[in-house]
């Protein structure tokens, strides 16, 4: 069987991938043949015009009420055989908020907002949602696209960074909604590549850190004995050791780690350089900072990144820390891991230890991330070149299509995904 994903584009260079026989889920599915590397812009970037006609926004999804939180959580999860004992340990995060987690509502609002911001631009891109775990579905997305008539579709996930679950799952997803729908070779989905370092990412946490920091200052907090804590959500150690193009060194932690600290970085000088600029708060010290990372699930036995965030409070509390601002960095809204984990869980633990908490606010819909994900996919349409993309750190601009075993997962073995070479 071969089938054909990202058929030639209309400017005739090709992004064709032809796909050879594969196993997944139980069906006959699609493994690119690896010598179509030849067809794309080395290292990644496509650099010709496209001329998507639609816009599809993939969620993770998330619980709307108690009742969909265990069938949430085995979408979750599926494939694991976890019982469902198991999954209502994690569901008393869900169920504590009514069963209703805001990421949906977070994310019609986003749909809302991207959908307004291509309109005035004059675009006509119309904005399909459609998530990964929960309704609305991404073959649902999928489907509404082409029976509108759609053909071109780019992809854009609510996720910046790369690893597995950040970055190739929703490549994955996208495969697998094609394959749902039985438009592979009928339909074109590209994905927008990691975002992580694009200015309308980065700004808001930008404002966040100096809001955050002029708090303090107001309250007569001493910046020397504040600590900024960048959190992330934790990923097993082998999965952040594949994540990113495996011909690529990126030491310990991946690339996952590695785009996390630089984004940290850029985010602290901009800030600090900010609050200087505004002599009226007098000699702003450097403030210590560090990447912490948070909702660790899985076995103990099985390693995942560290520090946990709780362990880092409690760590720079006996230090003689007195305020810990908390940047929800590895995050686009302020979802369930960010009012659990963060707001209540990690809040408490800076109760405990006597120290002032304070968490900045993710992206969400400020217009400026908003208009800086509409940037991101006029890049896409008018093929803008990778030196004239603009990215707050050197490992940016990242790849708009991902080399053969990028963000790979070998627990869960080769699955076909778009905008990438195969395996
Ligand atoms: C890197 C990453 C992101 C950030 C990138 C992105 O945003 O996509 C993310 C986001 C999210 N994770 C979320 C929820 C969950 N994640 C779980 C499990 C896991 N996440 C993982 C990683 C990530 N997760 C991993 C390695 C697992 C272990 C299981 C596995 O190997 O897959 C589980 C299962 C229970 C448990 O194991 O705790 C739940 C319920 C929600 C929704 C929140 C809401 O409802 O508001 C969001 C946005
Ligand atoms: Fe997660």
């Amino acid at each position: 069987m071969t089938i054909t994903n990202n058929k030639l584009d209309e400017h005739g260079k090709a992004v064709v991938v032809d796909l050879v026989d594969g196993t997944y889920a139980g069906e006959q599915f699609a493994r690119a043949a690896t010598d179509t590397a030849q067809q794309f812009a080395v290292p990644g970037h496509v650099e010709q015009p496209v001329a998507y006609d639609a816009v599809i926004l993939a969620g993770f999804g998330g619980p709307e009420g108690q009742d969909d939180v265990i069938p949430f959580l085995r979408n979750v999860t599926r494939g694991r055989g976890i019982p469902d004992e198991r999954l209502e340990e994690v569901a008393h995060h869900y169920r504590h908020f009514g069963g209703v987690s805001p990421i949906n509502e977070q994310n019609r609002q986003l749909q809302k907002a991207l959908q307004a911001e291509a309109d005035r631009r004059g675009l006509g891109l119309p904005i399909y949602w459609g998530n990964r775990n929960w309704d609305p579905y991404l073959p649902e997305a999928v489907q509404q696209a082409y029976d509108d008539g759609h053909r071109t579709v780019l992809g854009l996930a609510t996720s910046a960074y790369s690893s597995f679950s950040s970055c190739r799952q929703y490549r994955e997803d996208f495969a697998k909604a094609l394959d749902a729908t039985g438009l592979w070779g009928e339909m074109r989905i590209d994905k927008v590549g990691q975002f992580f370092d694009s200015p309308g990412f980065v700004a808001p946490f930008v404002t966040g850190v100096v809001d955050a920091l002029r708090d303090l200052i107001a309250r007569g907090s001493d910046l020397a004995t504040a600590r900024v804590l960048f959190a992330t959500h934790s990923i097993p150690t082998s999965d952040a050791e594949r994540s990113g193009p495996r011909d690529v060194d990126w030491g310990e932690g991946g690339a996952y780690a590695a785009q996390h600290t630089a984004v940290s970085e850029v985010i602290m000088a901009k800030a600090l350089a900010e609050l200087r600029a505004d002599e009226t708060l007098g000699e702003i010290p450097d403030v210590e900072w560090q990447l912490v990372y948070q909702s660790r699930s899985g076995p103990p036995t099985q390693p995942w990144l560290e520090p946990d965030i709780n362990d880092a409070i409690a760590d720079h509390a006996t230090a003689g820390a007195t305020a810990i601002v908390m940047v929800p960095v590895g995050f686009v809204s302020d979802h369930m891991e960010v009012m659990w984990d963060l707001d209540t869980e990690a809040m408490e633990t800076c109760e405990e230890h006597g120290v002032i908490g304070l968490r900045v606010p993710t992206p969400g819909v400020d217009p400026v991330y908003v208009s800086g994900l509409i940037d991101l996919v006029e890049e896409r349409l008018t093929g803008t070149a990778k030196n004239d993309r603009v990215r707050e750190t050197e490992l940016g601009p990242w790849y708009d299509v991902c080399r053969p075993g990028c963000c790979e997962n070998v627990r869960a073995g080769f699955k076909p995904a778009i905008s990438g070479l195969q395996p």
